[in-house]
């Protein structure tokens, strides 16, 4: 039965069985062993083009905060890097964690980082809709950027400067203007692996595409992100933070890098 209801489990030690009883062999996040990635000179410089007037709106939706993009046309899309098709930009959001110690999703070498920005892109050419492409292994393209202490981040105050309107779950304010490419760094380096959502239903879906270089960002940038509660208004406040799930097993995968 395992085998045909594709789910994968989300608990304790037992994961690495019940993976691969019910085939959940590319789950995510990992830790990125850098020395165990392969350069692959056959990956193609990742391609970005945003268009910052298809932002929508800033939603929290009780799991993180996500600046949704109007995805009803290819205005905001992604090309090249590992990928066969151009995605979609549909949404982009954060982990982070209660203290800076930690808080992102994928780790380097086991360093953590304090934060980890997810922009997410799908398959338009191949599926009709999100929802179909989040259930196909080469449906979804995930851009992963590493947040770590530092300068201000320009590029950021503007979102965080809208947070406190969104602080309960359901709740939702208009943006309508922002590039998030302001927020990838200009080094071109990235890690690449066949991975899954990080939140349920964990589908392995994900092509991840995990940038090098972390962006700065400031202790109040993160203490903004912090702020935010997972509970609706009303209800006794629960503070919005470690909303990253665990390292996951690698399995049988190879991470390459389109760097040496
Ligand atoms: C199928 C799940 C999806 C909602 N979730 C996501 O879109 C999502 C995207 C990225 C990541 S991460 N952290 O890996 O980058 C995690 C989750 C989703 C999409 C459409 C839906 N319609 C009704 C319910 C519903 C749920
Ligand atoms: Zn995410």
């Amino acid at each position: 039965e395992l085998t045909k209801k594709k789910f994968c489990f989300w608990s304790g030690p037992e994961e690495k069985i019940l993976a691969t009883l019910a085939d959940c062999t590319r789950q995510s996040p990992i830790n990125i062993q850098w020395r165990d990635s392969i350069y692959d000179p056959f990956l193609k410089p990742l391609k970005i083009s945003y268009d910052p007037t298809t932002c929508l709106h800033i939603w929290n939706n009780g799991y993180s905060f996500l600046v949704e993009f109007d995805d009803s046309a290819d205005r905001s899309v992604i090309t090249g890097g590992p990928l066969e098709n151009q995605y979609r930009l549909k949404q982009f959001h954060f982990h982070w964690g209660a203290i800076n110690e930690w808080g992102s999703e994928h780790t380097v070498d086991s360093k953590v980082y304090p934060a980890e920005l997810h922009l997410v892109h799908w398959n338009a050419v191949v599926y009709p809709t999100f929802e179909e492409a989040v259930m196909e292994g080469n449906g979804l393209a995930v851009i992963g950027v590493f947040l770590k202490l530092g300068e201000h981040h320009e590029g950021l105050q503007m979102l965080v400067d809208a947070l406190p309107a969104v602080k309960h779950k359901d709740t939702v304010i208009e943006f309508d203007v922002f590039d998030p490419s302001c927020l990838i760094p200009s080094c071109p380096d990235y890690w690449t692996y066949a991975g899954s959502l990080t939140t349920p239903p964990l589908t392995e879906s994900v092509t991840w595409i995990i940038k090098k270089k972390p962006i700065e960002v400031d202790e109040n940038q993160l203490e903004a992100f912090r702020m935010l509660l997972f509970t609706s208004d009303g209800e006794e406040e629960k503070r919005m933070v470690d909303n990253f799930r665990p390292l996951q097993p690698l399995m049988n995968r190879t991470v390459r890098s389109s760097f040496q």
